[in-house]
């Protein structure tokens, strides 16, 4: 398989804070990978520098073939990589529909030609991503008073919606309850079976061994570890920065 996403010695720096200090990894097409590690590790940051969010400081992220790091975020989106946010991004005022026609417009290169400012083609894209997260009965109630894993898969179709061949989602079990973690990995397995690489930061043990090729442990900005989910849960260094804490302890449990 080729390698979809490439990340070269990438750092950001906030003052004398390293945030993401020299990260060197790679990301197969079709592959999923699960990102961890303590508080404060890094992993939403590098996040923000693949999607274009925050600009590194040093290094280089190349995505299909092309150096990506100094591109605005549209044109990231546009090439085919989308992301989630940790917390519930979602336009509350407007309703689902248009959150998905959001997401879907982000990631279309064509001009909107409508008055009403979207095409048919924008409109199939979003009634597409609402039906695969399960939301097409919701499609025209707001999206503000969603309870919290309703938002997450709308923030997940809003993202689906742009066409992703790379999708990026920041901690979707936080905050969801066992049965929400169940559906919630039911619904990346799907996505995967669709061809879309995935790439997701999880605090949750359950979710992330249960759908990932392959983990990486991050710890002060830096790579701490990298291999299986069965070869992370055994090795005595995640244990002891990660597994063994309060934060990676407590949601083993969940
Ligand atoms: N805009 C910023 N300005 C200054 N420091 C920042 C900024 N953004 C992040 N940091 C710092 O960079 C470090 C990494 O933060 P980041 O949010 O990437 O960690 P994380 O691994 O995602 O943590 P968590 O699991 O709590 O979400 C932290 O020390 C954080 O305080």
């Amino acid at each position: 398989m080729d390698t979809l996403l490439e990340v070269d010695g990438l750092s950001k720096h906030y003052g004398g804070l390293a945030a993401v200090d020299d990260v060197t990894f790679s990301v197969t097409e079709g592959e999923t990978l699960g990102i961890a590690g303590p508080n404060g590790a890094g992993k939403t940051t590098l996040f923000d520098l693949i999607s274009g969010h925050v600009g590194a400081t040093a290094g280089r992220v190349s995505f299909a073939g092309q150096e990506i790091q100094r591109l605005p975020i549209h044109r990231i989106c546009r090439l085919g990589l989308s992301r989630t946010f940790q917390l519930p991004s979602v336009i509350d005022s407007q309703t689902v529909f248009a959150n998905a026609v959001a997401g879907s417009h982000f990631g279309t290169a064509q001009k909107a030609r409508f008055r009403w400012g979207y095409t048919p083609e924008v409109a199939e894209r979003a009634h597409e991503a609402l039906d695969f997260v399960g939301l097409s009965d919701k499609a025209s109630t707001p999206a503000g008073p969603l309870p919290v894993f309703d938002k997450k898969r709308l923030m997940i179709g809003q993202a689906l919606a742009a066409r992703p061949r790379l999708l990026m989602l920041d901690e979707p079990a936080g905050g969801l309850t066992p049965p929400e973690v169940d559906s919630l990995v039911e619904l990346i397995g799907a996505i995967r079976a669709r061809g879309v690489t995935v790439i997701l930061i999880e605090h949750v043990m359950r979710a992330l061994t249960a759908v990932a090729d392959r983990v990486l442990i991050m710890n002060q900005g830096r790579r701490l570890f990298e291999g299986t989910p069965a070869q992370m849960m055994a090795d005595p260094e995640v244990a002891r920065v990660y597994l063994g804490t309060s934060a990676g302890g407590d949601h083993a449990q969940s």
